[in-house]
């Protein structure tokens, strides 16, 4: 039996990367598909030792914030289809939560994530590599949005950690890795060709 497919789908944060992973994977589902999703999120590390002063002033847009390590081994275990173990986190306390989940290994797994393509091991272990390509004012503008309903932010918060590390690791990291894509999506989330397109890449590679 091959291995499963692994695409991975990177971006500035704002970009559209969920709203992305959430259409391509409705294509599958409605046909039954096998898909499963993981976020790279979920591999941001632990602060429980941290008091909630010092976990707001982390650096969120630095590889360094990711346990890559793990996610690198999650994914080797998937490849081998056994399932994984992941952990939650949690953007209000900055921290993972005291619980996993399991995620069973399927034909595809779509991985998300805004470091994914900056970093070589994981680079190495996804068959497609994606780049939703935003405008950052877009981003930042539905970043704000997103942050203040959904992670408990302030319009004053988002601003300075935009920046202070957003943008500035944006440019070090994210916007350089947009090279090693194999495929650059514009128009965010609900770009209807680019879904199509990878849709029917996946459908033959599937075959
Ligand atoms: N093309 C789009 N048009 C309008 N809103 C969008 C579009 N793409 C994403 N959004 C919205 O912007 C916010 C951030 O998008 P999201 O997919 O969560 O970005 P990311 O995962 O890259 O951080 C969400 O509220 C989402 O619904
Ligand atoms: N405690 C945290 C952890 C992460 N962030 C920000 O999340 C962004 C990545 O997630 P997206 O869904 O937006 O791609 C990243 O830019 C971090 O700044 C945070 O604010 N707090």
């Amino acid at each position: 039996m091959s291995s499963p497919l692994i695409i991975a789908i990177s971006g500035a944060s704002g970009s559209g990367k969920s709203l992305f992973t959430e259409n391509l994977l409705k294509e599958f589902s409605e046909e039954g598909k096998s898909v499963q999703v993981l976020r790279e999120d979920h591999y941001y590390r632990n602060q429980d030792h941290l008091l909630m002063h010092e976990r707001e002033k982390t650096n969120y847009d630095h590889p360094k914030a990711f346990e890559h390590e793990l996610l690198v081994e999650h994914l080797e275990t998937l490849r081998k289809w056994q399932s994984v173990e992941y952990p939650h986190y949690c953007y209000k306390t900055h921290t993972r939560l005291n619980k996993t989940d399991t995620l069973n290994s399927a034909p595809v797994i779509i991985i998300e994530g805004i470091m994914l393509l900056a970093n070589e091991a994981l680079q190495h272990m996804f068959d497609i590599k994606i780049f939703v390509d935003t405008p950052l004012d877009i981003c930042l503008l539905r970043r704000m949005k997103r942050d203040i309903i959904e992670r408990g932010r302030t319009i004053e918060s988002v601003a300075n950690q935009y920046e202070a590390t957003v943008k500035p690791m944006y440019h070090q990291f994210i916007a350089p890795s947009r090279f090693t894509a194999d495929v650059i999506v514009t128009q965010g989330g609900e770009n209807k060709i680019a879904l199509d397109v990878i849709k029917s890449h996946i459908q033959q590679t599937l075959l």
